[in-house]
């Protein structure tokens, strides 16, 4: 059935759906892959941006799959992933979707007047209250609420229902930066959604520091700056997610600083996030850096254990099902990265128990995950670890257990323990074995002083993601 399984599901739900909703979310997307897996179909569909695969999974992945599994006559699993980004110009996703689009469109009815517009995030402020809570682009269901709250982001949950509670005020602007999938942008939603609970009238704006470019480029040809400015000026609070993507563009920072000046001026609130700290965004100009860190700078840290039991647990309940505390203690065991592959993990288990009719235990779990776990499994043990960190710094292996202490190899053998500690299930005292007898309290050491680094270090941060991503495979 292929490809046509996604035309016939895209038919069936732009039959179902109210036309802005289908115009704006399904109708750009890019056709689908389908992989018949056997008794089940596995359906990936690749998004521009960030914002759109939070939206799509969150509104719609469930009546896709849904569609798609009846026309199939069999289960469909959903995934929804970002866009590679080849071949399309940085900073401009609508061209990054253009051919596939296109192609989508020769297959479906054209769009009524309006939806280009309503279909670009970017393209719509709010400007009067009655349009406020559609165009502020806020996802609704990302709240405080639906946000699990623990040590790795307790000092940014904190600030952030400060600055719902009083914005303008304090910490201003406020700036989060983290790991990916670790909860930003929920964080800068749940801020947004909170206020337009309170103030139904303020001018609330989200949007991805990607839309902000295009929206540029977009005035910079039409010499609309004045739009440009009415648009963004005028705001009370502006949410902008992953300010990194800033970088290089130099009329676009100049026009953000033009905004953070403005909205700054009149104590309208900014919130920004990032992948790294103020200091350690590149390409982007000292005079706006220096202003990102004149608030409040908070990091949100990969969640512990206890943590990701937690959000496992809570996400089940909101889609109606209880997750037993073993399983979720089993998977969050497992799933370490951030919190969107727990929420893979979770989707993969559910889908699994549903398919099969079987209710949600240890073993459904491991049979869900199974790739992921046979993967870890066969690829992540420490020797394997030493071997690829000994490759990558150009040491020898033998060089991971030897007493030598120079940093050209203290060092790499510190990170190789950070990573045994992060990716294996090896104790403190088992990993000092396995690096030639050091005591555990050596571990310890290497592991917290590599975590630390890494977050204020762009370069060692890079090299542990290289290295993570060769290790997963
Ligand atoms: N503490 C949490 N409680 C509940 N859900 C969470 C939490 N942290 C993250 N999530 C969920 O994980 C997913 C990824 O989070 P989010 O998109 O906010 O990450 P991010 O840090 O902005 O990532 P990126 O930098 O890749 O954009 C979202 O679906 C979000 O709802």
């Amino acid at each position: 059935m292929g490809s046509d399984l996604w035309q016939r599901g895209c038919e069936r739900l732009a039959s179902e759906l109210p036309d802005q909703q289908f115009n704006t979310w399904i109708r750009p997307l890019p056709d689908a892959e389908v992989v018949d897996q056997g008794d089940g179909t596995l359906v990936t569909v690749r998004v521009p941006n960030r914002f759109k695969l939070d939206w799509i999974r969150n509104q719609y992945a469930g009546r896709i799959e849904s569609v798609l599994s009846e026309i199939a006559g069999k289960p469909v699993h959903l995934d929804v992933m970002l866009a590679l980004r080849d071949g399309a110009p940085a900073g401009n996703p609508a061209a990054a979707n253009a051919p596939a689009a296109a192609n989508a469109a020769q297959l479906r009815p054209p769009a009524p007047a309006g939806a280009a517009a309503a279909s670009n995030p970017a393209a719509s402020v709010a400007s009067g209250p009655a349009a406020l809570p559609s165009r502020s682009r806020l996802n609704p269901a990302l709240t405080f609420d639906t946000l699990v709250a623990g040590r790795a982001n307790q000092m940014a949950r904190t600030a952030a229902l400060h600055v719902a509670g009083a914005p303008g005020a304090m910490y201003n602007p406020l700036f989060i930066y983290g790991g990916v999938g670790l909860g930003k942008t929920h964080l800068i939603h749940a801020v947004g959604n909170q206020l337009l609970k309170d103030k139904p009238d303020a001018r609330i704006l989200y949007l991805h520091a990607e839309q902000f470019i295009t929206d540029v480029v977009r005035n910079y040809q039409r010499k609309t700056f004045d739009e440009l400015k009415a648009k963004y000026h005028q705001l009370d609070l502006l949410l902008i997610d992953d300010v990194q993507f800033f970088a290089g563009k130099e009329r676009t920072q100049e026009e953000f600083f033009n905004a953070f000046e403005a909205l700054l001026a009149k104590q309208a609130h900014i919130i920004m996030t990032s992948d790294t700290y103020p200091k350690g965004l590149v390409d982007i100009d000292e005079r706006l850096t220096s202003r990102f860190d004149a608030g409040l700078t908070v990091a949100i840290e990969p969640p512990e254990l206890e943590m990701r039991v937690a959000i496992l647990i809570r996400k089940a309940e909101l889609e109606a099902t209880q997750m037993p505390e073993d399983v979720a203690f089993f998977v969050a065991k497992n799933v370490r990265a951030n919190v969107r592959e727990l929420e893979g993990a979770l989707r993969k288990i559910l889908a699994y128990s549903r398919f099969s009719h079987k209710e949600i235990n240890i073993g459904l779990a491991r049979e869900a995950l199974k790739d992921l776990l046979s993967i870890q499994n066969r690829q992540i043990g420490v020797e394997n670890i030493q071997k690829t960190c000994a490759d990558f710094y150009k040491i020898k292996v033998a060089d991971m257990y030897s007493k030598k202490r120079p940093a050209s190899i203290a060092r790499p053998r510190q990170i190789a323990m950070y990573l045994a500690k992060e990716m294996t299930q090896k104790s403190l005292p088992e990993i000092g074995e396995l690096f030639g007898g050091r005591d555990h309290t050596t571990v310890l050491h290497a592991v917290r002083k590599i975590a630390a680094e890494r977050q204020k270090n762009t370069e060692l941060n890079q090299q542990l993601h290289v290295l993570e991503q060769t290790l997963k495979g």
